[in-house]
């Protein structure tokens, strides 16, 4: 569908309106789109080129649909990823729920994939920390346990974002799999 060459390929998975389109528009383009909520429609590919050291890379990144009428279709763009962006709300629990979903099927299905936790919309939490209904220890309890990183982040602000830089780290991905 991209049409692009991509070296490394990168999956958004999580239930619908956790963020996964912000997080992307945040990370490939430094922005935050406001305006009305937009769901993601099948999936929507966007290409990030980068430099590793000495070598430039191109990430191919598809942002799937969170809703579960698309959930098949969703399967078929995790096929053969290198790393998995797998995304909850930090004010929702059912969101995590959610994530542990994609995380089983990835641990089963694509062994290979580099799984990465990101809890969405810190900057909630920076307003009234009460809404938090995802607990940061058990989740990093839970990212020992599968072996997968994880970081909290806004989109809306950038702040420890952590995801511009620590989605970086998915360039780790990229000298695995030389
Ligand atoms: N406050 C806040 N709102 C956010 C943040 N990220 C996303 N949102 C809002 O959450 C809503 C859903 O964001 P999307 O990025 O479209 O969510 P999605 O996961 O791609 O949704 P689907 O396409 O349905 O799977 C939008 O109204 C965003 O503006 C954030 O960091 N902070």
């Amino acid at each position: 569908m991209s049409g692009q060459r991509v070296d490394v390929k990168v999956v958004m998975l999580g239930k619908e309106y956790v963020g996964k389109t912000s997080l992307v528009e945040r990370y490939v383009h430094d922005r935050f789109l406001v305006g009305p909520y937009q769901n993601t429609i099948g999936a929507a590919f966007v290409a990030k080129v980068m430099s590793v050291g000495d070598r430039t890379v191109t990430l191919g990144i598809w942002d799937t649909a969170g809703s579960e009428r698309y959930e098949a279709m969703s399967r078929i763009y995790y096929r053969g990823a290198k790393a998995a962006i797998v995304c909850y709300d930090l004010t929702d629990s059912s969101s995590f729920e959610r994530a542990k979903f994609w995380v089983k099927e990835l641990r089963s299905l694509e062994e290979g994939c580099q799984i990465y936790l990101c809890g969405t919309k810190s900057d909630l939490l920076e307003e009234d920390r009460r809404r938090r209904r995802v607990d940061f220890h058990d989740v990093q309890d839970y990212a020992d346990n599968i072996k997968a990183q994880l970081f909290e982040t806004s989109s809306k602000t950038g702040q420890s974002m952590s995801s511009s830089r620590k989605l970086q780290r998915i360039t780790s991905v990229w000298r695995l799999s030389r």
